[in-house]
């Protein structure tokens, strides 16, 4: 029996029998109540070490330094109570079709005989009982049988709203196949055509006409214990531009990879989409849209429905639930971060964790090349979340390593937008994010002269516009550095600077070559050439994790370092001699697991982690706290 909901748990069952159980199972809505007492609020004496915050509790195991997870773990979800049984509580009990029916608890024909029995299921189900791994295996042939990846996506979306632990069991398994499907490229068309997709509602929508009762709505989630929040407003998705409410697709599938790459618990994610209209014409007029038909809505209206969720959130889940932006334009992105930072849980995927990757990957490349980062130049092409939050981590990390002023470390990185160079005379007219990189120079126009000016080492594509990494762009560069570092950053793979192929034929092979979105490997002159993934998927997942399990109050820049810095050293010499600069998404659990203990250890010590006493061996801790989706025997 799993500690925290023990004593609420046996009350009702007591209280039940079977049969009124399983009856019970079949009046969803009178019922739900008695579920939350049971699961959230009904908490007595005996719990007073269950904070509904999601972290564990200062239990004797981890005063003791022992690794232990399992914590208000109602599901039975961590990879520490994989051997405990559990009571598949959905509304009371949940049994019969029911029981089929709910993705959380369903396990379709591996149900044992002993349960088919006990969970009414006999006659329900095919007589055969399947093991797990054998669902697993019939469906990963299912999934690859079909050609086309929205098709796929589609697949594993169902999977997903029918039987959860197996569609995780599957993306953990085969993570660098499926990598693609759930996410980047393929989610970038699923969002283009999400309204003619569209089959279970997936995440929470937030509109307009929600304002003044946000709270409500989010109090029609099913969950109360939320861990993870990755909320869009669809302004910016991908390099795709504004896609409006089918935005959505963007946080379900941020959160699939929190819970499959980092080892988040799905009932404790949370997926928002933010619905204040389109500017985008097509979907405006597309009979299938599912947002609101009207344009943006801009100034205070969009300022006061923020302001009213963000403080929603907290009323309704505390202090201690992370959100993650994701995908917001620019002008807002740099905003929401600057005005909550210091008073919420709060971090941009596309500044802090794309910059967080790719610093690690800087530093990973500079084995190649050689030298430190203070010794180099770098080159961004796009001066938005991407680049300039790229450039500040940077520079935070030359100016760490090189006890250099922020203002000299800065003087070494440059930036071209849709203008040109970014230089002092343009000072007055740019936004004030790009004002810190307005080098003294001359004014540059294109980005191949500005290559010729500053010559760069390294050139980080983020604009969102494919093919701007042309063969004179990748020549320049290869004529500049022995060994040219190349990252084209723009999601999908249609707004890539340019193709892997390309980086390393224009560059006779010389290439460091890193994209947003997966390319495959590269036949070059007789030598295969694998490109690195350089996608923050390396770094939020596990960087969530260590801010959920250190219960940390806040996102500090130096626990995004502290995060770069982890990934950056798992790169191995085996590795290096592949020409990796990041490690195979294949060990992402792991590489997560590292990544979650960095993180929280900075917060530790930085006084801002709530969960004491600080466990003595966080890896093991993160280990112990990952969600795991083997199947749970149910009594
Ligand atoms: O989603 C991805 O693949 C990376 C990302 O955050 C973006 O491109 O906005
Ligand atoms: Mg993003």
């Amino acid at each position: 029996m799993l500690g925290l909901h023990r004593s609420s748990l046996a009350r009702i069952a007591s209280a039940s029998t079977e049969a009124w159980a399983h009856r019970c199972s079949r009046r969803t809505g009178s019922a739900r109540a008695v579920q939350y007492g049971a699961m959230a609020g009904g908490r007595s004496g005996e719990e007073e070490e269950g904070r509904n915050d999601g972290v564990p509790p200062s239990s004797d195991a981890a005063m003791a330094g022992v690794a232990t997870g399992g914590v208000e773990d109602a599901y039975g979800e961590d990879h520490a109570t994989e051997d405990q049984p559990v009571t598949p509580w959905a509304v009371c009990i949940a049994s019969g079709h029911s029981l089929l029916r709910d993705p959380r608890h369903n396990k379709g024909m591996s149900f044992t005989e002993e349960e088919r029995d006990a969970h009414y299921l006999r006659g329900l189900l095919p007589p055969a009982v399947l093991p797990q791994e054998l669902q697993e295996k019939r469906l990963l042939q299912n999934v690859r049988e079909l050609e086309s990846p929205l098709h796929r996506y589609m697949f594993l979306v169902d999977l997903q709203e029918r039987n959860e632990r197996l569609f995780y069991k599957l993306m953990v398994d085969n993570v660098e196949e499926l990598l693609p499907v759930v996410y980047t490229p393929t989610v970038g068309e699923a969002c283009q055509k999400y309204g003619s997709i569209f089959r279970r509602p997936q995440g929470l929508y937030i509109s307009l006409k929600d304002k003044g009762r946000i709270l409500e709505v989010l109090r029609n989630w099913p969950e109360k214990s939320i861990q993870v929040i990755v909320v869009t407003d669809g302004e910016r998705i991908l390099g795709l531009g504004d896609l409006g409410c089918q935005g959505m697709g963007i946080p379900v599938g941020k959160l699939a990879l929190y819970t499959a790459l980092g080892g988040v618990r799905p009932s404790g994610a949370l997926p928002i989409t933010i619905d204040v209209g389109t500017n985008n014409e097509e979907l405006l007029n597309d009979e299938f849209y599912i947002g609101l038909r009207q344009r943006r809505a801009t100034g205070q209206e969009y300022t006061e429905l923020l302001d009213e969720f963000m403080a929603a959130v907290k009323q309704n889940y505390g202090s201690k639930t992370l959100v993650q932006f994701e995908d917001f334009a620019n002008h807002n992105a740099f905003t929401l971060l600057e005005k909550y930072k210091g008073t919420h849980l709060v971090f941009n995927d596309d500044i802090q964790g794309t910059a967080a990757v790719v610093l690690a990957g800087l530093i990973a490349g500079l084995k190649f090349v050689g030298g430190t980062l203070a010794d180099h130049k770098f080159l961004f092409f796009g001066a938005g979340e991407a680049g300039t939050g790229i450039a500040e981590l940077v520079a935070l990390e030359i100016s760490m390593q090189s006890h250099l002023s922020p203002e000299e470390a800065r003087k070494n990185i440059w930036l071209v937008d849709s203008k040109g160079l970014i230089v002092s005379s343009r000072k007055e007219s740019i936004q004030p994010f790009k004002k810190l990189y307005a080098h003294e120079h001359e004014p540059v126009k294109d980005l191949l002269s500005a290559i010729k000016d500053i010559k760069p080492t390294a050139l980080i594509g983020s604009a969102g516009v494919g093919q701007s990494f042309t063969k004179e762009v990748i020549e320049a560069m290869s004529l500049i550095n022995k060994r040219p570092i190349i990252l084209a950053l723009s999601n999908p793979t249609s707004k890539s600077e340019c193709t892997a192929e390309q980086a390393y034929s224009w560059s006779e092979g010389r290439a460091i070559f890193g994209s947003g979105s997966p390319f495959d490997p590269v036949k070059y002159n007789d030598k295969l050439f694998v490109p690195a993934q350089a996608n923050n998927a390396y770094i939020f997942p596990g960087f969530g994790l260590g801010v959920v399990i250190s219960g940390a109050i806040r996102v500090k820049d130096d626990m995004v370092l502290a995060a770069a810095e982890a990934l950056a050293e798992q790169v191995t010499s085996e590795h290096f001699d592949k020409g990796l600069i990041y490690p195979p998404f294949s060990s992402i659990r792991k590489i997560s697991a590292n990544i979650a203990a960095r993180v929280a250890a900075k917060a530790y010590d930085l006084g801002l982690a709530s969960h004491l006493p600080r466990p003595r061996d966080l890896v093991k801790y993160a280990e112990s706290c990952m969600y795991s989706p083997i199947y749970r025997s149910y009594k």
